[in-house]
Protein backbone atom coordinates (compact mmCIF):
# COMPACT_ATOMS: atom_id res chain seq x y z
CA UNK A 1 0.00 0.00 0.00
CA UNK A 2 2.80 2.46 1.21
CA UNK A 3 4.95 1.19 -1.85
CA UNK A 4 1.77 2.64 -4.42
CA UNK A 5 1.38 5.85 -2.36
CA UNK A 6 4.98 6.46 -2.96
CA UNK A 7 5.16 5.21 -6.96
CA UNK A 8 2.18 7.84 -7.31
CA UNK A 9 3.84 10.56 -5.69
CA UNK A 10 6.60 10.08 -7.36
CA UNK A 11 4.49 10.14 -10.72
CA UNK A 12 2.73 12.84 -9.85
CA UNK A 13 6.16 14.86 -9.34
CA UNK A 14 7.36 13.50 -12.61
CA UNK A 15 4.52 14.06 -14.27
CA UNK A 16 4.67 17.93 -12.68
CA UNK A 17 8.35 18.38 -13.64
CA UNK A 18 7.69 17.46 -17.30
CA UNK A 19 4.34 19.60 -17.76
CA UNK A 20 6.37 22.69 -16.25
CA UNK A 21 8.99 21.64 -19.37
CA UNK A 22 5.87 21.12 -21.63
CA UNK A 23 3.17 23.58 -21.65
CA UNK A 24 2.44 26.67 -21.43
CA UNK A 25 0.88 28.77 -18.54
CA UNK A 26 -3.24 28.10 -18.89
CA UNK A 27 -6.19 27.40 -16.92
CA UNK A 28 -6.89 25.21 -13.64
CA UNK A 29 -9.32 23.17 -16.14
CA UNK A 30 -6.92 22.43 -19.18
CA UNK A 31 -3.48 22.06 -16.64
CA UNK A 32 -5.78 19.33 -14.51
CA UNK A 33 -6.67 17.78 -18.33
CA UNK A 34 -3.01 17.84 -19.39
CA UNK A 35 -1.82 16.45 -16.06
CA UNK A 36 -4.09 13.57 -16.35
CA UNK A 37 -3.27 12.36 -19.92
CA UNK A 38 0.37 12.68 -18.95
CA UNK A 39 -0.39 10.34 -15.83
CA UNK A 40 -2.07 7.65 -18.78
CA UNK A 41 0.98 7.95 -21.16
CA UNK A 42 3.30 8.04 -18.20
CA UNK A 43 1.48 4.31 -16.50
CA UNK A 44 1.19 2.88 -20.40
CA UNK A 45 4.89 3.33 -21.02
CA UNK A 46 5.45 1.13 -18.12
CA UNK A 47 2.66 -1.27 -18.10
CA UNK A 48 0.83 -1.78 -21.43
CA UNK A 49 -2.92 -2.07 -21.13
CA UNK A 50 -4.39 -4.48 -23.36
CA UNK A 51 -7.85 -4.65 -24.12
CA UNK A 52 -7.73 -8.39 -24.51
CA UNK A 53 -5.33 -11.06 -22.80
CA UNK A 54 -2.37 -11.93 -25.15
CA UNK A 55 -1.86 -14.83 -26.43
CA UNK A 56 0.61 -17.16 -24.90
CA UNK A 57 2.64 -19.92 -26.03
CA UNK A 58 4.48 -21.92 -23.51
CA UNK A 59 7.31 -23.76 -25.21
CA UNK A 60 9.12 -26.91 -23.25
CA UNK A 61 11.14 -29.54 -23.99
CA UNK A 62 14.61 -31.02 -22.64
CA UNK A 63 17.81 -29.10 -22.76
CA UNK A 64 19.02 -28.68 -26.16
CA UNK A 65 15.67 -30.27 -27.31
CA UNK A 66 15.95 -27.21 -30.01
CA UNK A 67 13.30 -24.90 -28.25
CA UNK A 68 15.04 -21.37 -28.74
CA UNK A 69 15.95 -22.74 -32.58
CA UNK A 70 12.54 -22.57 -33.22
CA UNK A 71 11.25 -19.98 -31.25
CA UNK A 72 13.28 -17.57 -33.45
CA UNK A 73 11.71 -19.20 -36.50
CA UNK A 74 7.81 -18.61 -35.24
CA UNK A 75 9.29 -15.07 -34.00
CA UNK A 76 10.07 -14.77 -37.72
CA UNK A 77 6.90 -15.87 -39.94
CA UNK A 78 4.00 -15.13 -36.72
CA UNK A 79 4.91 -11.83 -34.88
CA UNK A 80 5.37 -13.36 -31.92
CA UNK A 81 7.70 -11.99 -29.33
CA UNK A 82 10.10 -14.20 -27.83
CA UNK A 83 10.68 -14.45 -23.58
CA UNK A 84 13.13 -17.16 -23.05
CA UNK A 85 13.12 -17.89 -19.18
CA UNK A 86 16.95 -18.75 -19.36
CA UNK A 87 17.94 -15.82 -21.49
CA UNK A 88 15.93 -13.18 -18.56
CA UNK A 89 17.75 -15.34 -15.55
CA UNK A 90 21.37 -14.63 -17.13
CA UNK A 91 20.51 -11.24 -18.05
CA UNK A 92 20.39 -10.72 -14.16
CA UNK A 93 23.61 -12.07 -13.93
CA UNK A 94 25.09 -10.05 -16.36
CA UNK A 95 23.59 -6.72 -14.74
CA UNK A 96 24.82 -7.90 -11.62
CA UNK A 97 21.46 -7.68 -10.18
CA UNK A 98 21.07 -8.91 -6.38
CA UNK A 99 20.02 -12.07 -7.02
CA UNK A 100 22.83 -12.55 -9.73
CA UNK A 101 24.67 -14.41 -7.47
CA UNK A 102 22.33 -16.90 -6.24
CA UNK A 103 21.05 -17.80 -9.70
CA UNK A 104 24.57 -18.50 -11.25
CA UNK A 105 25.00 -20.89 -9.13
CA UNK A 106 21.52 -22.50 -9.10
CA UNK A 107 22.38 -22.48 -13.53
CA UNK A 108 25.53 -24.01 -12.82
CA UNK A 109 23.95 -26.98 -10.56
CA UNK A 110 21.60 -27.06 -13.65
CA UNK A 111 18.65 -26.79 -10.65
CA UNK A 112 15.42 -24.36 -11.19
CA UNK A 113 15.90 -20.99 -9.66
CA UNK A 114 12.84 -19.69 -6.96
CA UNK A 115 9.77 -19.64 -8.94
CA UNK A 116 8.32 -16.04 -8.00
CA UNK A 117 12.14 -14.56 -9.24
CA UNK A 118 11.28 -16.11 -12.99
CA UNK A 119 7.75 -15.45 -12.69
CA UNK A 120 8.44 -11.34 -12.26
CA UNK A 121 10.98 -10.99 -14.72
CA UNK A 122 8.38 -12.60 -17.58
CA UNK A 123 5.70 -10.66 -15.91
CA UNK A 124 7.31 -7.44 -16.39
CA UNK A 125 8.16 -8.39 -20.38
CA UNK A 126 5.13 -8.99 -21.02
CA UNK A 127 3.54 -6.20 -19.43
CA UNK A 128 5.84 -4.03 -20.74
CA UNK A 129 5.21 -4.94 -24.47
CA UNK A 130 2.95 -3.73 -26.76
CA UNK A 131 2.73 -7.73 -28.61
CA UNK A 132 -0.36 -9.40 -27.88
CA UNK A 133 1.49 -13.03 -28.87
CA UNK A 134 3.95 -14.00 -26.79
CA UNK A 135 6.16 -16.80 -26.82
CA UNK A 136 7.64 -18.17 -23.03
CA UNK A 137 10.01 -20.81 -23.48
CA UNK A 138 11.19 -22.63 -20.91
CA UNK A 139 8.96 -21.84 -18.60
CA UNK A 140 7.28 -23.42 -16.59
CA UNK A 141 10.07 -26.05 -14.95
CA UNK A 142 8.14 -27.46 -12.65
CA UNK A 143 4.54 -27.73 -11.29
CA UNK A 144 5.40 -25.05 -8.48
CA UNK A 145 6.68 -22.68 -11.21
CA UNK A 146 3.38 -23.22 -12.99
CA UNK A 147 0.92 -22.82 -9.98
CA UNK A 148 3.32 -19.87 -8.79
CA UNK A 149 2.59 -18.40 -12.42
CA UNK A 150 -0.57 -18.52 -12.24
CA UNK A 151 -1.40 -17.46 -8.78
CA UNK A 152 0.72 -14.37 -9.55
CA UNK A 153 -0.30 -13.03 -12.92
CA UNK A 154 -3.95 -11.75 -13.75
CA UNK A 155 -3.94 -11.52 -17.43
CA UNK A 156 -3.20 -14.54 -19.39
CA UNK A 157 -2.59 -16.84 -16.25
CA UNK A 158 -3.37 -19.75 -18.74
CA UNK A 159 -1.03 -20.25 -21.79
CA UNK A 160 -3.36 -20.94 -24.72
CA UNK A 161 -1.00 -23.80 -26.33
CA UNK A 162 1.61 -25.65 -25.13
CA UNK A 163 4.37 -26.83 -27.29
CA UNK A 164 6.15 -30.06 -26.50
CA UNK A 165 9.93 -30.48 -28.49
CA UNK A 166 10.10 -33.96 -27.77
CA UNK A 167 13.53 -35.53 -28.66
CA UNK A 168 15.88 -38.60 -27.13
CA UNK A 169 18.39 -37.77 -24.38
CA UNK A 170 21.19 -38.81 -26.56
CA UNK A 171 20.05 -36.38 -29.46
CA UNK A 172 20.01 -33.90 -26.44
CA UNK A 173 23.01 -34.12 -25.00
CA UNK A 174 24.91 -34.12 -27.97
CA UNK A 175 22.79 -30.94 -28.87
CA UNK A 176 24.25 -29.30 -25.99
CA UNK A 177 28.22 -30.38 -25.74
CA UNK A 178 28.30 -28.61 -29.05
CA UNK A 179 26.19 -25.33 -28.52
CA UNK A 180 29.11 -23.03 -28.06
CA UNK A 181 27.99 -20.00 -26.72
CA UNK A 182 29.55 -20.28 -23.59
CA UNK A 183 27.21 -21.19 -21.67
CA UNK A 184 28.74 -22.27 -17.88
CA UNK A 185 25.54 -24.92 -17.54
CA UNK A 186 27.02 -26.83 -21.18
CA UNK A 187 29.00 -29.75 -19.71
CA UNK A 188 28.13 -33.55 -19.27
CA UNK A 189 27.82 -33.18 -15.21
CA UNK A 190 25.31 -30.26 -15.19
CA UNK A 191 23.23 -31.71 -18.52
CA UNK A 192 22.86 -34.56 -16.28
CA UNK A 193 21.34 -32.91 -13.57
CA UNK A 194 19.04 -31.03 -15.99
CA UNK A 195 17.92 -33.75 -17.73
CA UNK A 196 17.06 -36.04 -14.32
CA UNK A 197 15.26 -32.89 -13.13
CA UNK A 198 13.47 -32.44 -16.88
CA UNK A 199 12.54 -35.94 -16.34
CA UNK A 200 11.48 -35.47 -12.59
CA UNK A 201 9.75 -31.71 -12.40
CA UNK A 202 8.99 -31.00 -16.14
CA UNK A 203 7.10 -34.10 -17.82
CA UNK A 204 4.70 -33.35 -15.01
CA UNK A 205 3.81 -30.15 -16.24
CA UNK A 206 3.67 -31.70 -19.85
CA UNK A 207 1.01 -33.99 -18.94
CA UNK A 208 -0.88 -31.83 -16.96
CA UNK A 209 -1.30 -29.55 -20.32
CA UNK A 210 -1.31 -33.06 -22.24
CA UNK A 211 -4.65 -33.90 -20.19
CA UNK A 212 -5.77 -30.15 -20.40
CA UNK A 213 -6.07 -30.83 -24.40
CA UNK A 214 -3.76 -27.68 -24.97
CA UNK A 215 -0.49 -29.66 -25.83
CA UNK A 216 1.36 -30.22 -29.30
CA UNK A 217 4.00 -32.97 -29.20
CA UNK A 218 6.87 -32.38 -32.00
CA UNK A 219 8.84 -34.73 -32.74
CA UNK A 220 12.31 -32.85 -32.45
CA UNK A 221 14.70 -35.14 -34.26
CA UNK A 222 15.51 -33.79 -37.95
CA UNK A 223 16.82 -30.62 -40.16
CA UNK A 224 15.87 -27.58 -38.20
CA UNK A 225 13.55 -26.48 -41.31
CA UNK A 226 12.02 -30.33 -41.12
CA UNK A 227 11.29 -29.60 -37.50
CA UNK A 228 10.04 -25.89 -38.33
CA UNK A 229 7.62 -27.84 -40.55
CA UNK A 230 5.59 -29.36 -37.82
CA UNK A 231 5.63 -25.96 -36.00
CA UNK A 232 4.26 -24.03 -38.78
CA UNK A 233 1.61 -26.29 -39.51
CA UNK A 234 0.03 -26.03 -35.90
CA UNK A 235 0.22 -21.99 -35.93
CA UNK A 236 -1.33 -21.74 -39.55
CA UNK A 237 -3.99 -24.01 -38.34
CA UNK A 238 -4.95 -22.05 -35.36
CA UNK A 239 -4.80 -19.13 -37.36
CA UNK A 240 -7.60 -20.83 -40.04
CA UNK A 241 -9.50 -22.47 -37.50
CA UNK A 242 -9.85 -19.44 -34.72
CA UNK A 243 -11.34 -17.08 -37.78
CA UNK A 244 -13.55 -19.89 -37.89
CA UNK A 245 -14.66 -20.58 -34.17
CA UNK A 246 -12.11 -19.09 -31.60
CA UNK A 247 -13.71 -20.72 -28.55
CA UNK A 248 -13.18 -24.28 -30.81
CA UNK A 249 -10.39 -23.65 -32.11
CA UNK A 250 -7.52 -24.68 -29.41
CA UNK A 251 -9.01 -28.50 -28.73
CA UNK A 252 -9.63 -28.80 -32.55
CA UNK A 253 -6.03 -28.03 -33.22
CA UNK A 254 -4.64 -30.14 -31.23
CA UNK A 255 -6.99 -33.03 -32.34
CA UNK A 256 -6.36 -32.03 -36.10
CA UNK A 257 -2.11 -31.74 -35.40
CA UNK A 258 -2.28 -35.40 -33.64
CA UNK A 259 -3.90 -37.26 -36.13
CA UNK A 260 -2.17 -35.49 -38.86
CA UNK A 261 1.07 -36.55 -37.54
CA UNK A 262 -0.48 -40.37 -36.89
CA UNK A 263 -1.17 -40.68 -39.95
N1 LIG B 1 17.19 -29.79 -35.51
C1 LIG B 1 18.43 -29.62 -35.05
N2 LIG B 1 19.40 -30.46 -35.42
C2 LIG B 1 20.67 -30.31 -34.95
N3 LIG B 1 21.04 -29.33 -34.11
C3 LIG B 1 20.10 -28.46 -33.71
C4 LIG B 1 18.75 -28.55 -34.15
N4 LIG B 1 18.03 -27.56 -33.58
C5 LIG B 1 18.89 -26.87 -32.82
N5 LIG B 1 20.12 -27.39 -32.90
C6 LIG B 1 21.34 -26.93 -32.20
O1 LIG B 1 21.32 -27.57 -30.91
C7 LIG B 1 21.74 -26.67 -29.89
C8 LIG B 1 20.61 -26.50 -28.88
O2 LIG B 1 19.52 -25.83 -29.50
P1 LIG B 1 18.64 -24.76 -28.71
O3 LIG B 1 17.68 -24.19 -29.66
O4 LIG B 1 19.54 -23.84 -27.97
O5 LIG B 1 17.89 -25.76 -27.68
P2 LIG B 1 17.16 -25.46 -26.31
O6 LIG B 1 16.75 -24.03 -26.28
O7 LIG B 1 15.99 -26.39 -26.26
O8 LIG B 1 18.17 -25.81 -25.25
C9 LIG B 1 22.13 -25.37 -30.61
O9 LIG B 1 23.52 -25.36 -30.83
C10 LIG B 1 21.36 -25.44 -31.93
O10 LIG B 1 22.04 -24.77 -32.97
O1 LIG C 1 12.08 -21.11 -15.76
C1 LIG C 1 13.28 -21.34 -15.69
C2 LIG C 1 14.11 -21.37 -16.82
C3 LIG C 1 15.46 -21.63 -16.66
N1 LIG C 1 15.97 -21.84 -15.43
C4 LIG C 1 17.41 -22.10 -15.25
O2 LIG C 1 18.14 -21.69 -16.39
C5 LIG C 1 18.82 -22.79 -16.96
C6 LIG C 1 18.92 -22.60 -18.47
O3 LIG C 1 17.62 -22.52 -19.01
P1 LIG C 1 17.41 -22.41 -20.58
O4 LIG C 1 15.94 -22.45 -20.84
O5 LIG C 1 18.18 -21.27 -21.10
O6 LIG C 1 18.10 -23.77 -21.08
P2 LIG C 1 17.78 -24.62 -22.37
O7 LIG C 1 16.73 -25.65 -22.02
O8 LIG C 1 17.33 -23.71 -23.43
O9 LIG C 1 19.09 -25.29 -22.69
C7 LIG C 1 18.03 -24.00 -16.48
O10 LIG C 1 18.77 -25.22 -16.50
C8 LIG C 1 17.69 -23.59 -15.06
O11 LIG C 1 18.83 -23.72 -14.22
C9 LIG C 1 15.16 -21.82 -14.31
O12 LIG C 1 15.62 -22.02 -13.19
N2 LIG C 1 13.84 -21.55 -14.47
MG1 LIG D 1 17.09 -22.46 -24.91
Amino acid sequence: MWRRVARLSSLIRSSKASLSNQIPPANGLQILEAFSTEIQKSAKGRNHHREKPPFITFVLGGPGSGKGTQCLKIVETFGFSHLSAGDLLRKEISSNSENGAMILETIKEGNIVPSELTVKLIQREVESSENDKFLIDGFPRTEENRRTYERVVSVGAEPNIVLFFDCPEEEMVKRVLSRNQGRVDDNIDTVKKRLENFNALNLPVINYYSEKGKLYKIPAVGTEDEIFSRVRKIFTSLEVLSMLSPQFSIPIGVIWFTLTNLL
